[in-house]
């Protein structure tokens, strides 16, 4: 598989902590790979540093998208490029109706063509879109729903590469397989996938997976073997002999 991002040695330091600490790995299209780690790890620090957030600028290391060193590029340019961040928890727009938001990167101005698009993203996530196009992304919606509203605006951005940022936090069963969904059509699309969690059932949905602690990838290799380590070493934090990060050190 080709590689869509490459991720070279990459710190970071926010005042004066170095929270990255020579993060690396590569992510092909069509792939989905989990990063796995503990609450603090750095796992959405990563994220935002990777969708060139506001001081979110590494010291070194690299950053290449399709080849292209993306480092300097801002939140923007990167999004021009193909890449998406779905937050861990999803923005409000007040006043912003669900029709409205999705319709925003939508480059067809046809209004039945919109709409056709609307309701099959909405589909993909199993929302209603008689019931919810027209209320408002606020706080009248739940957690859970505006999570999948928000997964309905990617399928409609047509991204390159996405960013799930703890996909299922703050959501039942239900929206859990809404999201399984959500990545196998991604995956169909030859979209490259980095899944972002701390709970080890989202690891079923990726094709690999590594082990972020304290800032750094410790071990990469198939979900079942790392979500076994994570499960064995992670719960609480073994700091034993037999921990690689504690080995190493
Ligand atoms: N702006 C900031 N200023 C100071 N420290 C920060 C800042 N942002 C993150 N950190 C620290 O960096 C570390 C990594 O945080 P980050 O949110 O990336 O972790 P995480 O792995 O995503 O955790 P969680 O699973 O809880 O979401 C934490 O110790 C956090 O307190």
């Amino acid at each position: 598989m080709s590689k869509l991002l490459e991720i070279k040695d990459l710190h970071l330091k926010i005042n004066e902590a170095e929270i990255l600490r020579g993060m690396e790995f590569s992510l092909a299209k069509g792939e989905v790979f989990a990063l796995i780690g503990p609450n603090g790890c750095g796992k959405s620090t990563f994220a935002y540093t990777l969708m060139g957030l506001n001081n979110y600028q590494p010291q070194s290391g690299e950053m290449i998208f399709k080849g292209e060193k993306i480092n300097d590029l801002k939140i923007n340019q990167r999004a021009q490029r193909g890449i998406t961040l779905a937050w861990q928890e999803p923005a409000r727009y007040q006043g912003v109706t669900v029709r409205e938001f999705l319709s925003l990167g939508l480059k067809s101005r046809d209004k039945e063509v919109t709409e056709n698009k609307l309701r099959e993203a909405l589909d993909q996530v199993a929302i209603n879109p008689a019931q919810y196009l027209d209320r408002f992304v606020d706080r009248s919606l739940s957690g859970g729903e505006r999570k999948r509203i928000e997964l309905a605006s990617l399928i409609l951005m047509e991204p390159e590469c996405i960013i799930l940022d703890e996909p299922d936090s703050g959501v039942d069963i239900v929206a859990l397989n809404n999201i399984a969904n959500v990545i196998n059509y991604f995956k169909k699309s030859g979209s490259g996938i980095l899944l972002i969690t701390h709970s080890e059932e989202m690891l079923e949905y990726a094709d690999r997976a590594a082990l972020v602690c304290a800032g750094e990838i410790i071990r990469e290799g198939a979900p079942s073997a790392i979500s076994d380590y994570f499960k064995s070493f992670c719960f609480p934090c073994a700091k034993a002999e037999d921990c690689e990060k504690e080995a190493a050190s």
